[in-house]
């Protein structure tokens, strides 16, 4: 009995001594390389400060950035994965566009749309899949298309202003109804639904669509199986999609593409568009834009590839379109907002703006939005100061030899960590000082150096969409109304540690003034 107590003991030793045997051999991945490299913790890597949630993840790298202020890479452990941070933006330039070749993937949650067709998503696609499947999609955010959906945006608008008609003028936590106007607005050009969330915040349409990003012990957990245990997860058959969120939008999908297909009825959304892409194999394009050069359109692929899109796989873009839009732009409008109620000269300029070209247009259109290039240059300010997401992620795909003589092979993950370089006094001087002329049209800002929505094959497929969106509800809301900051939110604000999307800390609260037309 004895020798069997002791050779039980000496087992689960030898297995946990294993266990940390090769914890500790991973972590001398980057000495053994000769890379520069924060010291790791066993088991944890480099992530400490973001699971203890002292800082967000993009923080943890720009205070990374700054101990190795002049390497152009190094060395991460995320958790026990040896990950590449590349922080140069002319190297950054390479990996994203120029190179592209090397780094298709995205490489963070492996996806098999064939298992789990409900989880499909562009975002997590690898390889020729996702090559053929963004040529597919591609069409469906061109501007003729967005053009036809304005319209659905304008209800969007109407009832946003209607809310803030009736509601408080003082101490107004815009989070909300800014919130709920993104998912009206995804709601009716994704889904082509009123989901109804302005006049109904706690409505079942967002309070389950709100869970889709929702992070909880639970969730970070499956993701860190997802992301980090890719055996444990073929064999537990984790999904991405939360099933309950999934089969909630799934009914709603599914019943209107039925719907549509029974009584032959249109709407300009992007249902219709991937209907359309189910019947005929692609969307057609009608009109070629120069706008749309950044999604790369190539018509030739439809006719020499067969391409298949089942309900299922529909219904996970579908609801991947709504998690995309309904997060990333409600940050990106709070923000705006936010820096344009500290900075009141720089509000007037855009309100006087905004009303020049309402009047010069007749009402607010989808062209004369898209003459309001001051309003842009905010946005994009903002979108600099505080990108919805703090780093974009590719994999080493072929071989590749860095200019610094660092070669790496297929596998090796790499970071580019947004937040760190948006914040670069190199590239942007005073970065914390809200400037929209830094995007003044006669400014050039490198490449590398601006990445709110990526760069390159694999730019955010919304781009357009997203920056049509957040310029028209500011556009609704500085028309009507004068918003400043009050001084109940406390300032200066910080960012939250364990969201996904860049989001304030602190509440914001504003008072907003209604204008008279003739203020
Ligand atoms: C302010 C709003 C948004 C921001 C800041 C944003 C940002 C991003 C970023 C950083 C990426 C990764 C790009 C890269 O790796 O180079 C991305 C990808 C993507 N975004 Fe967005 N996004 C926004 C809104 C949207 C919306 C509204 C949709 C859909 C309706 C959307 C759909 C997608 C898709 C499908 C991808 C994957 C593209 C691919 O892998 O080919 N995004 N986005």
């Amino acid at each position: 009995m004895f020798q069997i107590i002791v050779s039980l003991v000496s087992l689960i030793l030898t297995i946990f001594l294993y266990i940390f045997y090769r914890a500790w051999k991973t972590n001398q991945h980057w000495k053994e390389k000769g890379i520069p490299h924060p010291k790791p913790m066993l088991f944890f890597g480099n992530n400490e400060p973001s699971l203890l949630e002292k800082m967000p993840i993009g923080q943890v790298h720009e205070h990374f950035c700054k101990q190795f202020p002049n390497e152009p890479l190094f060395g991460y452990y995320d958790f026990m994965k040896p990950t590449l941070v590349v922080k140069d933006i002319d190297y950054i330039e390479k990996i994203i566009i120029k190179d592209f070749a090397h780094f298709v993937d995205h490489g963070i949650i492996p996806l098999d749309d064939k298992r789990n067709p409900l989880d499909s998503n562009l975002f997590n696609m690898n390889g020729k899949r996702w090559k053929a499947v963004r040529s597919r999609l591609s069409p469906i955010f061109t501007t003729g298309k967005l053009k036809l959906m304005f319209e659905s945006m304008i209800g969007c608008g109407d009832e946003l202003i209607k809310q803030l008609d009736k509601g408080e003028t003082h101490d107004v936590e815009l989070k909300d109804t800014l919130s709920c106007f993104a998912m009206d607005t995804i709601g009716s050009c994704a889904f082509g639904i009123d989901s109804g969330s302005l006049s109904k915040p706690d409505n079942e349409f967002r309070r389950i669509g709100k869970q889709t990003s929702e992070l909880n012990f639970l969730t970070s957990m499956k993701f860190l199986i997802l992301m980090h245990l890719p055996l444990l997860n073929k064999l537990l058959n984790i999904t991405f999609s939360k099933p309950h969120v999934t089969n909630y939008f799934s009914a709603i999908i599914k019943d209107t593409v039925k719907y549509r297909r029974e009584n032959g009825f249109k709407r300009n959304d992007f249902i219709q568009l991937m209907m359309q892409l189910q019947d005929k194999g692609y969307v057609e394009v009608h009109i070629r834009d120069a706008a749309d050069d950044y999604l790369n359109l190539d018509t030739t692929v439809y006719s020499k590839e067969k391409f298949e899109l089942t309900d299922d796989q529909l219904t996970g873009h579908a609801v991947s379109f709504l998690t995309a839009g309904f997060d990333a732009t409600s940050s990106a409008m709070l923000f705006t907002v936010y820096e344009l109620s500290r900075n009141p000269s720089i509000q007037e300029k855009v309100r006087q703006e905004i009303r020049r070209e309402i009047e010069r247009a007749g009402s607010l259109t989808y062209d004369s939005l898209k003459d309001m290039t001051y309003l842009e240059q905010c946005v994009k300010e903002a979108l600099r100061m505080y990108p919805p997401a703090q780093l974009l992620a590719r994999v080493c795909t072929k071989q590749y030899t860095f200019n610094n003589g660092m070669t790496i092979d297929p596998g090796q993950p790499i970071l580019i960590p947004t937040l760190s370089v948006h914040n670069d006094p190199k590239y942007y001087p005073d970065p914390r000082v809200f400037r929209p002329e830094r995007f003044d049209p006669n400014n050039t800002i490198p490449v590398g150096a601006y990445l709110p929505f990526g760069n390159g094959p694999r730019i955010c497929l919304a781009m357009r969409f997203a920056m049509l969106e957040i310029k028209f509800c500011i556009a609704n809301l500085l028309r009507n109304c004068t918003v400043s900051i009050s001084p109940k939110t406390k300032q200066p604000i910080t960012l939250k540690p364990n969201s996904m999307i860049t989001t304030p800390n602190e509440v914001l609260y504003f008072n907003i003034r209604e204008n008279n037309i003739l203020d």
